[in-house]
């Protein structure tokens, strides 16, 4: 049913780049962001300036990660070491906390100014898995996944959420750790078994793999189904449409 294998009673969805079209917000944020530091590094350094790659950077240090998690990574990549600072770090402090806040900064900008689109065919596959009876819940590493699904007006087709809100607070390990998948599935009353992940990030497929879900589905939106398969899908799309069938997607 779906495309997912006998047993699956639920699915575990990523959203930003799998339900919206926010993995380009997220992208472009941390390109600005990191790029005005690494200029003001460089400048502090001498060491010349290597901008921010939003593609093959984003993909391979920061993608799918708790924002925290995402800095320490790609400043890791490239031998930076920073004082992590404290949440309260203003925008311009050169602290893990005062980078990551202006990364947030500018992503609620752009989610406030231009709002949210989503994945049509991820909209009609959830309601499709809806109508199947399936449960469904959003597993995203972002503190702002509340904020983003009521933008996009998709609230209401969840049963439960594990966001990066959530995970701080219940202290569960971010992707590609599995803990806040397993979260997702408990919500809804599931065992791993029973749950399939939908995922875009490289870091969520392995999440999804090390979790023994039933079936990883990866999505891939920016030409990188190997490293998706690599990392642990079991099957690459590149819209969650492919999974329906045609006679329903003619019927809805
Ligand atoms: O900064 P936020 O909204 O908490 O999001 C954290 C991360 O959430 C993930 O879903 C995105 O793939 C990352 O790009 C993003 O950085």
């Amino acid at each position: 049913m779906l495309g997912l294998p006998d047993g699956v009673r639920g699915c575990l969805f990523d959203m930003d780049g799998v339900l919206t079209r926010t993995a380009t917000v997220h992208a472009a944020a941390w390109k600005s962001m990191f790029d005005e530091f690494l200029r003001r590094w460089a400048g502090r350094t001498g060491q010349p300036f290597v901008p921010f790659d939003a593609v093959a950077d984003y993909d391979r240090y920061v993608d799918g990660k708790e924002r925290l998690d995402g800095t320490r990574s790609f400043l890791r990549s490239r031998g930076i070491s920073l004082p992590e600072g404290s949440p309260g770090d203003p925008q311009d402090a050169m602290t893990v906390h005062g980078l990551s806040n202006r990364k947030n900064a500018l992503v609620q900008t752009v989610i406030d100014r231009d709002g949210v689109e989503t994945f049509p065919g991820s909209v009609r596959y959830v309601l499709a898995a809806r109508d199947a009876g399936l449960r469904r819940a959003v597993v995203s590493s972002s503190a702002n996944t509340e904020r983003v699904l009521s933008a996009a007006g998709l609230t209401g087709h969840f049963e439960a959420r594990v966001d990066g809100v959530v995970a701080q607070r219940r202290h569960l390990a971010g992707k590609p750790a599995p803990d806040m998948y397993l979260a997702g599935a408990e919500a809804l009353g599931l065992k791993p078994s029973e749950a399939a992940v939908f995922e875009d990030a490289l870091a969520g497929v392995a999440a999804g793999r090390a979790g023994r879900f039933a079936f990883v589905v990866g999505v891939d939106r920016t030409g990188q189904a190997d490293a998706l398969r690599d990392h642990g899908a079991d099957i690459v799309v590149s819209d969650l449409s492919e999974l329906l069938d045609p006679r329903d997607e003619a019927a809805r």
